[in-house]
């Protein structure tokens, strides 16, 4: 039997729609036309289920409303063909009374909803009404989903520069894969976002990402935390807690600083890796888990395995493929965008920040930094600038006391008024003078030179 009519505000909202009224009695379609047209919808008539079938393999439609007996084509064959088209469209079916049990089929089928004859056109509205929202619903979740995945995936990095270009490269082949990872790199590089990276980039980006950090609790909480505890089994366990592999079956668990893991907690975690069974603190009962795993570190593994700090078993586990994600000294090139990229967000977040860019010295300035926190120190100094300069352009000035700005070399031409300098030497330091001009970029720095980036590689080398 249909439900109750429901009797929520959301069908009152106007929806843009177009529905599609079946029925091979055309005053029929017209009686229904007039009012669904008045309650803001497009509606078109099809007489007849062949006249429908071929309407909705034409056109787009939100809905359809159609009559279940109709001849040669009926209403089960018209929603067949609409789930064809479209397996969300909404079907909405009228029915004799005695027609029941087709009515049951049809939703058996995947109809929305059957209204049996007579029935009032408020009614039809009302149904109509939830469906397209519903409809609504779903499509805007699927973007706002689709929307988060992309920032959350390769999309959300930023960088060109040949170590990163390599590294999405391998991103996008091991995204695909089953193993464990293991991400090496300083810390602030952005391991975390590769992870993310890895994740939504690959077959369980629709299941969850869960991120942990091993650092951040004292062992034995971190092994409740991890794989759960029942009712009972310490002190202060007052309540069943189901852990978080089993939180992430179906998706990624990311264990940043895995090199801190107390070593009990590794042997679990090997045992888990090699069978994909949990065990909760206190129970007897394994579960299996479908979970990938991501490693993160920014220590030498090796030598904690040489000290007796981290198992060897575990590392070889771990190590079968790593991705080194390089450090932002590596990567000075990519500077200019990473710098463009953090304040066109911190602008958003702070709406009433006048600043617009930063100015072309400061972008050098900061590309010749040491920058020992990577990613995470540049873009904490950006938001600090963003917040805090009240100018539209920061200059030089402006980033003095937050940050130390090296000074700029002398220029070549000034070293060389002492003496007579062989031109290839002059040469070289011209070239070593503008690529600290552009702040370490190179490329940069040979386009301003109108020479090729591997002569200054070459000449580097030679200098
Ligand atoms: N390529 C990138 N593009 C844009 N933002 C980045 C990039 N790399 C890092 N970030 C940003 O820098 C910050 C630090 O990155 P993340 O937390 O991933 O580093 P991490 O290596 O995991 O650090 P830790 O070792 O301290 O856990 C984050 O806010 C992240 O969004």
């Amino acid at each position: 039997m249909p439900s109750d009519k429901p009797s929520d505000a959301r069908t009152e909202a106007r929806i843009d729609a177009r529905v599609l009224v079946v029925d091979d009695h055309v005053e029929m379609g017209r009686m229904l036309q007039e009012p669904l047209a008045d309650a803001g919808w497009t509606v078109d008539l099809a007489t007849g289920g062949q006249e429908a079938v071929t309407l909705l393999r034409s056109r787009v439609y939100d809905a359809v409303l159609s009559d279940l007996r109709m001849e040669q084509v009926d209403g089960l064959d018209v929603l067949d063909a609409a789930r064809a088209v479209d397996p969300e469209l909404p079907v909405l079916l009228m029915t004799a009374f005695g027609g029941v049990e087709s009515a049951v089929e049809a939703m058996r089928r995947g109809a929305y909803h059957y209204f049996t004859k007579p029935f009032r056109l408020d009614e039809v509205r009302l149904y109509l009404g939830r469906a397209l929202e519903d409809r609504r619903l779903r499509a805007e979740h699927r973007a706002l989903k689709q929307a988060s995945q992309e920032r959350s995936g390769l999309g959300s990095m930023v960088g060109r520069s040949a170590p990163m270009r390599g590294l999405y490269e391998l991103v996008d082949r091991v995204a695909h894969a089953a193993a464990p990872v293991l991400l090496r790199g300083e810390s602030g590089s952005g391991k975390e976002l590769v992870a993310r990276a890895l994740h939504f980039e690959g077959p369980r980006a629709p299941g969850p990402f869960v991120a942990v950090n091993c650092t951040a609790l004292p062992g034995p909480l971190l092994e409740s935390e991890l794989f759960g505890h029942v009712k009972g089994a310490f002190t202060g366990a007052t309540s069943v807690r189901r852990g978080l592999f089993v939180e992430a079956h179906g998706g990624t668990l990311f264990l940043d600083e895995i090199g801190d893991m107390p070593t009990e907690l590794q042997a679990r975690l090997l045992r888990i890796l090699e069978d994909g069974e949990v065990r909760a603190v206190g129970s007897d009962a394994h579960r299996t888990v479908d979970v990938r795993v991501v490693a993160a570190t920014h220590q030498d593994l090796e030598a904690r395995v040489r000290e007796g700090r981290f198992r060897a078993d575990l590392f070889y586990r771990l190590n079968v493929v790593t991705l080194r994600v390089p450090s932002l000294k590596e990567r000075r090139e990519d500077i200019p965008q990473l710098v463009e990229h953090f304040t066109a967000r911190s602008r958003a977040r702070n709406p009433r920040s006048r600043v617009t860019a930063l100015s072309p010295e400061v972008v050098a300035a900061l590309g010749a930094m040491p920058w020992p926190g990577n990613v995470r120190e540049l873009e904490n100094l950006v938001e600090r600038l963003v917040v805090l300069v009240p100018r539209e352009t920061v200059e030089l000035e402006d980033l003095r006391p937050h940050a130390p700005v090296p000074e700029p070399e002398p220029h070549p031409l000034a070293l060389a008024q002492e003496g007579v300098w062989p031109l290839r030497r002059l040469e070289g330091e011209y070239i070593h003078w503008m690529v600290q001009h552009c702040g370490g970029n190179k490329t940069r720095a040979a386009e301003l030179l109108g020479i090729d980036v591997s002569t200054i590689h070459r000449r580097e080398r030679e200098r």
